[in-house]
């Protein structure tokens, strides 16, 4: 971790702390964000981006559809309904147990003033993920690579931006506001809206979306200042978010820190084999 920048990190009681964790708190409950710049130090950060050099090429690729709920097709909705619409994505990844032994984005994991930063910001107690392939994995999308919108499970992710694309305005994480309070609540109008404006990577349904209406407007798309060495924290499964399309010579690299709200949590062997093409009992 980055002391010079972060000192306070140094010790999480201190009324400078204490600070700074509710002004993160108060932004990642309004905005559905907040990012910590220059997290760790250069030095640690090219020895995480050379673990990930290494592996990237072994990473296995998932190549698939989803919808913005990652859920079922749900006859309960019509065919042209925004909960049927599959969008493309694709996505690589390296598994924990492909990083090597003494990992140095392992060690950033395994530290215990993470786990108690993010737990105090979110306010809930946190668990480090005792999945051996996701609890730590790193996401590649060559170039060509998108990832289309989504609503993650997981009720927020953290994670660390390795290396951007090379053409910088491709390979961004997009996302909006809020715009539901839990997962019962599909933001219809809000969801159709925005694939409709946006998604040009995709065919809408032919004559447009059920839930589409002219006079809504689509929530404004934000772009996050997502840089080599910040760490964010990202309320995915209230945000609907997206990478774009990457473009230029190399692969955009952003490691994800998996913490629980429940100790021992493994992911399912249908994600395990998803997104490493395999699965490992542990
Ligand atoms: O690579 C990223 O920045 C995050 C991608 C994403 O939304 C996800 O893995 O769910
Ligand atoms: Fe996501």
């Amino acid at each position: 971790m980055n002391f010079e920048r972060y000192p306070w990190l140094k010790d999480l009681t201190t009324a400078d702390a204490l600070r700074e964790i509710a002004k993160a708190r108060r932004q990642y409950q309004s905005q559905g964000a907040f990012l910590f710049p220059y997290f760790i130090r250069p030095d640690v950060l090219e020895k995480c981006c050379s673990e990930a050099r290494a592996q990237e090429s072994e990473a296995f690729t998932t190549d698939d559809h989803h919808t913005a709920y990652l859920g079922p097709q749900n006859c309960n909705y019509p065919e042209n309904s925004v909960v049927n619409h599959k969008m493309k994505t694709q996505v690589a990844s390296i598994a924990y147990d492909e990083l090597p032994h003494e990992s140095s984005l392992a060690s950033l994991y395994n530290d215990e003033t993470l786990l108690r930063l993010i737990s105090l910001i979110v306010q809930k107690e946190l668990f480090l993920s005792d999945d051996p392939l996701g609890c730590c994995s790193i996401n590649v999308f060559r170039p060509g690579y998108h990832h289309s919108f989504h609503f993650d499970e997981s009720e927020f992710s953290t994670t660390l931006m390795l290396q951007d694309a090379a053409d910088t305005d491709s390979g961004l994480f997009q996302y909006t506001d809020p715009l539901r309070q839990s997962a019962s609540d599909p933001a219809l109008a809000d969801v159709a809206a925005i694939v409709q404006a946006y998604d040009h990577m995709n065919e809408p349904p032919h004559g447009g979306f059920h839930e589409h209406d002219a006079a809504h407007r689509a929530p404004t798309l934000h772009t996050l200042d997502f840089r080599p060495g910040t760490l964010s924290l990202f309320s995915g499964s209230r945000s609907l978010h997206r990478v774009t399309q990457v473009r230029g010579s190399r692969s955009r690299l952003v490691a994800v820190l998996t913490l629980a709200t429940q100790p021992g949590f493994r992911n399912s062997v249908v994600v395990q084999k998803l997104f490493w093409g395999r699965s490992v009992s542990g």
